[in-house]
Parts: structure tokens; sequence; C-alpha cells
């Protein structure tokens, strides 16, 4: 029988099966950031350990760094930033610090310089790790016990998980995006529905995605329940490697593509789930509730509790969320507009909220954050930065910023977003925050009329 390419690259790394034993797995590629490293590194030195493959280990610092550069204020960021400092360099571990034009969100980062490659296995103390799966790659988060394993071996004891296919048939209408379409996911199969499986999306929707389309669909697996998401490599997979400055060159990238081009599904492989969407059907997305799941299209209203899955959940959330049922979702007014993160804080999504904003103005605190030094450098040749700042909008140096609360980005209690992330669990972007995930073209209409907005209805 046939393989499924989660299954291809997972045989391909094992290096020890036994009985009712987890496979032990090897790693290609480590990724490291401070706020779930710190342990790992104690661990490492109490039992008198080195870092097994410092080179296919790198870290950078993004959950905890403001995004207007300067000192750390906050206690307890700068410790963990300083830790990452002091740990990387007693164990010989490449850093991007703040400042520095490598440095950005960790899940930016390894796509951007070619260390994310078809057919490796990719792991980091992160959940988002399933954003490099959008190269072929097995990515997923560990846990800190797992990073100090990782970190100490270069493998991994793991489970193999099930096998899942998304097959997304048809194509996105005009307008609407990668971000819409996994928000679409989401919402059809709840935040428990991808559990305990790999995703594979397939389809002739994913085969049109850009690399950055498809990282921002396979970043949200994750909350979809998934172990990891990926997208078998192609074309657009080497035409995004070639060049950069770890991805291989020359005679090596030939024998790279050729291997690179066996990692597909076989035609008789069997998955042990598939579900169906057809693109063709889809609109702009957004959630207006407080997990991922709970999404609908921009055009409908906010729904009724006994409307959705889970209702209680949904009386909760309202709640929460301040709002009532039947309420028509471009009616929500926002406070505060991010375009950011590991979903969607790469150039084309920067582009998507220009092109929005060039030559309109913004009615709400916007936040523009670049997903990395590289990205923001990127965005500046291109002239991107004067559209925002000429809208009104801030600009912003790379980091995790308001994905989540753990820097000087936040929303205040009762604040309301228009969210580029992943993420609108309470409290997410600060105490009290309420946030609606969207796609950078809409939070960019929804920056320019202050309440939820698609594009085409500016
Ligand atoms: C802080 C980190 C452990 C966390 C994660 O694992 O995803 C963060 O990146 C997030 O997005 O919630
Ligand atoms: S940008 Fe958000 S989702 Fe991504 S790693 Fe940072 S906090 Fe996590």
């Amino acid at each position: 029988m046939g393989r499924t390419l989660a299954e291809k690259v997972w045989e391909q790394h094992v290096v020890r099966r036994a009985g009712g034993e987890p496979d032990l797995l090897y790693i290609d590629l480590h990724l490291v950031h401070e706020v779930t490293s710190p342990q790992a590194f104690d661990g490492l030195r109490m039992a008198g350990r080195t870092v097994r493959r410092p080179d296919l280990t790198i870290a950078t610092e993004d959950h905890n760094v403001p995004t207007v550069l300067g000192p750390i204020a906050d206690p307890v960021s700068k410790a963990q930033v300083d830790t990452l400092r002091k740990n990387t360099a007693e164990f010989g571990i490449r850093l991007h610090p703040m400042g520095d034009d490598g440095q950005g969100v960790v899940h930016i980062i390894g796509p951007q310089f070619g260390l994310t490659q078809p057919g490796m296995t990719v792991v980091c103390g992160d959940s988002h790790t399933s954003t490099h799966g959008a190269f072929g790659a097995l990515a997923f988060g560990i846990g800190t016990s797992e990073v100090e394993h990782v970190l100490a071996t270069q493998t991994l004891p793991a489970y193999r998980p099930k096998t899942m296919a998304i097959e997304v048939t048809g194509e996105l209408p005009f307008g609407v995006t990668a971000k819409d379409l996994i928000l679409a996911i989401i919402a059809k199969i709840g935040t428990g529905g991808g559990q305990g499986h790999v995703v594979e999306y397939r389809g002739e929707a994913i085969r049109a995605l850009s690399m950055e389309g498809r990282m921002t669909v396979c970043n949200m697996s994750i909350e979809a329940g998934a172990r990891a998401g990926m997208i078998a490599p192609d074309e657009t997979t080497f035409a995004y490697l070639k060049g950069r400055p770890h991805a291989p060159s020359g005679a090596a990238r030939d024998a790279a593509v050729e291997y690179w081009k066996t990692l597909r599904t076989d035609d008789d492989a069997v998955f042990d789930t598939v579900v169906e969407i057809d693109a063709s059907t889809l609109s702009p997305f957004v959630t207006w509730g407080t997990n991922p799941g709970q999404g609908r299209p921009l055009s409908d209203a906010v729904p009724a509790p006994e409307e959705t899955d889970d209702p209680s959940a949904a009386r909760r959330a309202l709640e929460y969320m301040g709002l009532t049922a039947g309420t028509p979702l471009t009616e929500i007014q926002v406070d505060t507009v991010f375009v950011g993160s590991c979903t969607n804080g790469r150039l084309e999504d920067l582009r998507a909220a220009a092109d929005v904003l060039r030559g309109r103005k913004v009615v709400t605190r916007t936040l523009i954050v670049p997903g990395s030094m590289r990205v923001k450098a990127e965005a500046e040749a291109e002239g991107l930065h004067e559209v925002f700042t000429a809208a009104g909008a801030e600009w912003r140096a790379a980091g995790c910023s308001m994905c989540l609360g753990m820097n000087p980005d936040t929303l205040a209690p009762g604040e309301r977003s228009a969210s580029t992330s992943n993420r609108n669990f309470e409290g997410r972007q600060g105490k009290g925050g309420r946030t609606h995930l969207v796609s950078p073209a809409v939070a960019a209409a929804t920056a320019v009329t202050g309440r939820l907005t698609a594009p085409a209805d500016l």
C-alpha cells in the first residue's frame, strides 16, 4: 500500500523503533525562543550535558520584545530575554536578538532563511511550529522537557499520529484569502477536529496558494487540534527556496529538488480521515467568539447559541465578547486593528493590507507589525511603511506583538480588536480584551471604517 507524505517523512527519520515504545525521531531543525527554553537549558546544565547539534539549532527573541525598539521595561520579559542570551552564548547557539536584522518571530525566520526545507523534521517549544509544514516538513510544537531532550540528543521520542486529508476543491473567489480558508476549515471541523492527526492540505485551491498563504493555513492547524499540518512541496516551494541563505544551491539543489519531488502522498495511500471543502463557496471569514472555531462569513450575523454546535460555550463566548445574537457582523465596532504575527506577518500580508490602506485613513488605533526585521526591510524597500504611516497606522519593529499579551502591545479591558493573529481566547491580547480573527485585507478595511468590513464593501 502507498504511503502518505506524513508517513514518508516520519519513516525517513526513525532512528529507533521498539514494541510498545514511541519511535525515536531524528530532528533536522530545532527552533528556540525565550519563553519555553529557560528550564530546558537549566536541565542541561544540571545534567552536565552539552547541545548535541548547535548547528541545527537557532534562537530568536520574539514573544517578550517591545516593537518600539528600546530597553525592555517589564522585568519578567527582560529576565526571559537576558536568560536566552546567556544560554545561547554558553551553549554556542546562534541567536538573533532584538534589533538584529535576522530577528523575528520564530516561525517567520526559519522559512525566510531557507532553514525550513521539504522532508525535514522541525520542532520548537511552540505550538505554531505547524507553520513549517507548508514546505512539506513534518513540524510540530513540543514541551519544555522535550526541548531539553532535543537539545541534548537531537532526537525526540514520539508516537506516530493518524493522518487526515483536507481536500480543498475548486478555486477561492477573488478577495478570499488563505486566512479565510483556514478559519472556514476550523469552523467546519471544530477546534478538536484534527486531534491526534497530521493534516495534509490538498487539492486545487491549496496548490494555487503562494508559500505565504500555505504558511498561514498550516500555522493554524494547531487551532483545529491537529499535531501538524503539511502541504506537499511543488514548484511554488522550490521557487520560494531558491537563493535563500541556507537552502541548497547548484548541484546540491538539483539533487535536493529530485528528492523533494518524491515527497507526495502516493495515489493508493489511505488517510485515516478525509474532509472535503469547496473553496468556491467561501467568502471573507471572521470569528465572533472566543475560540478559532467560532467563526462565520463576515456577511452573516452573530449566531444565536442554539444555532451552534455547543450552545453553552457560545453563550459564554457572546457574554465575554459583549455581543448580541442577530447583530450583523459588519456592525461590530472595533477599537484596535492588528496586522502581524506568525499567521499573517509576512510580506504578502503587509502588501494586502497596504493595497487596502493606500490613499485612505484609519479611524482606529492600527498596529502594523512585520513578522521579522527582514520582512520590515523588504516592506520598506517597496515603500509600504509610507502607505501605512500616511494612513495613520503605526509601523513597528518585528515581534509577536499583540498576538499575545507578553509584551507592551496589548488591549485594555473591554477593548475590541480585529486581528490577523491565530487565537481569540479570553484575555489573549490583554486581560478583558476581545479579539476577532480576520485576514490582513479585512483588518485593513476594518481600520478604515472602524467596524468589521470586507475590502469589497469600502
Ligand atoms: C509562548 C508559546 C509557548 C505559545 C505557543 O506555544 O504557541 C505562543 O507562541 C502562543 O502562540 O500561544
Ligand atoms: S506570533 Fe503569536 S502565535 Fe506566533 S509564535 Fe508569536 S505568540 Fe505564538
